[in-house]
């Protein structure tokens, strides 16, 4: 296996898929050419990239939750509600984690198991079990373009199934499904396995059918810094494009400070549409994402809403294209389907009431935007030169020596040198910076924060601050002020 930022051939691709779809028998039910013609009978109110450009040009923020159950008419009740219900404008469908793991067998007994038990005993929906007719049965039986949500390093038998079965999106990315995601599994077999995936929505589009990416932004959603998630996304970006995606939406964690908030989704639209020109995609429609907080939550309700709010409020202000709405029954569990909905139904409310107050950009959001933009330069621009101009290759060079490295990842590929910590203002700074390739005037502005914050609490600055702000929000408040 060579891994190269290049276009998969058709020969090289089919040479691989005929493997890929014998790993389970429903695999057998693929068929390409009969998936396009299905995928022409869908209607254009179910196309998702379609709703996305929509809402972009619209200046919409559209609602989506998370959601997933083992059987198939319990999960199709499930979306009917929250779409009634919460009023979502795009919907999910949560792949389990026995499925992320290929372990399909362990999802067979899972939904024996669920039905004898008259509920679901997995996290999420087992589609390559359900296979492409399950599949379908819940593309017709729900009324809302509908994306495929999972966190699978090796997901190429899953997209052959939920694509064939008619899901028009699909979310995941080498990077952003392997660093948070698992411990050992290479990350170049990742990144070259999600080239597969890659290629098969670029041969779907290549038959008139666009199905839209969605890179995974918030990575371990553990206070992650603006410059390191927008640096994986521009890069999945950029090798989806390269196999054939034109509709392509990336995204961001909430950090909490608004602020930097606004300013990490502006920083992320000028500089994705900046980077895909520049490497020769200019015919690419982006789209952005913002995930409400991905961190601990309060385990009381009433705070849980709070924190959704002013997610649904962030998302708005920054005129994110989507925002990923929680629960408030996130520090629970898989949520019921009332909490679901009621997460959805405070964040529309958010979005209805902000939709006409327009955010006003301050110099400090200015002075954030730049910011975010030039520390991402640094490290996209040293991933670049680590490939010789390959970014595919240049990804596993760069988390080797450390030029990408994403905080309290599982993943032994991720050295984990970096530590974030809140500034004064809650904003999400660098403790430390490990090997990043930040210019020197980078690395001062992250120390004269945190020193800043250090002065202001009376403490030097260390790792209790680290710890302290991990556990902040959980605990109520933003920066994890000393007790
Ligand atoms: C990276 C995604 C983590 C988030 O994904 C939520 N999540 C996972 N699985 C389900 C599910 N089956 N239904 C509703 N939400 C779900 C978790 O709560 C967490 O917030």
């Amino acid at each position: 296996m060579e891994l190269k930022n290049k276009k998969w051939t058709h020969d090289h691709f089919y040479g691989v898929r005929e493997e890929i779809l014998k790993h389970w028998p429903t695999g057998a039910d693929v068929n390409f050419e009969e998936a396009v013609k299905y995928h022409e009978t869908i209607p254009a109110r179910k196309h998702f990239a379609k709703r996305l450009v929509k809402a972009k040009k619209n200046g919409e923020t559209l609602t989506q939750p998370r959601a997933g159950v083992a059987l198939l008419d319990e999960h199709i009740n499930l979306l009917n509600f929250l779409r009634t219900e919460g009023e979502a404008d795009l919907l999910p469908t949560t792949i389990d984690s026995y499925t992320r793991q290929n372990q399909y067998e362990n999802c067979a007994n899972a939904i024996e198991e669920s039905m004898k038990a008259g509920r679901s005993l997995l996290n999420g929906f087992p589609a390559v079990n359900h296979g492409v007719h399950g599949v379908r049965k819940l593309v017709e039986s729900v009324d809302g373009p509908l994306q495929v949500r999972h966190g699978t390093p090796d997901a190429r038998l899953l997209t052959e199934i939920t694509l064939a079965g008619g899901f028009t999106s699909y979310e995941g990315g080498g990077i952003s499904y392997n660093i948070p995601y698992a411990k050992s599994v290479s990350l170049e077999k990742t990144i070259y396995d999600w080239q597969y995936n890659d290629r098969l929505v670029g041969i779907y589009a290549e038959h008139g059918i666009e199905i839209n990416r969605e890179p995974f932004g918030p990575l371990t959603g553990t206070l992650v810094p603006p410059c390191i998630s927008h640096a994986v996304a521009i890069i999945e970006g950029i090798l989806a494009a390269e196999q054939g995606v034109k509709n392509i939406t990336l995204g961001y964690g909430q950090c909490g400070n608004l602020f930097q908030d606004v300013a990490a989704i502006k920083a992320l639209e000028q500089l994705a549409e900046e980077y895909l020109v520049k490497h020769g995609y200019s015919d690419c429609v982006l789209t952005t994402v913002f995930h409400q907080w991905m961190g601990g939550f309060p385990q009381d309700e009433a705070k849980a809403f709070a924190v959704i709010s002013w997610g649904a409020a962030a998302a708005a202000l920054a005129k994110a294209t989507k925002v990923i709405v929680k629960t408030p029954h996130e520090a629970l569990g898989i949520p019921t389907k009332e909490a679901n909905a009621m997460g959805l139904r405070a964040t529309k409310q958010l979005i209805n009431m902000l939709a006409d107050q327009p955010f006003p950009m301050t110099a400090e959001v200015d002075i954030e935007v730049e910011m975010i933009k030039a520390e991402t330069r640094c490290i996209l621009d040293k991933v670049f030169e680590l490939g010789n101009g390959d970014f595919a290759s240049g990804s596993v060079r760069a988390f080797e020596a450390g030029v990408l490295d994403v905080p309290f990842a599982p993943s032994q590929y991720s050295l984990n040198k970096i530590l974030p910590a809140r500034d004064n203002n809650g904003a999400v700074r660098l403790f430390d910076v490990g090997n990043l390739p930040f210019t020197q005037d980078i690395i001062d502005f992250h120390k004269a924060k945190i020193d800043a914050r250090a002065k202001e609490e009376g403490r030097k600055a260390s790792f209790q601050m680290v710890i302290d702000d991990i556990y902040a929000i959980s605990k109520g408040r933003l920066v994890g002020r000393p007790n």
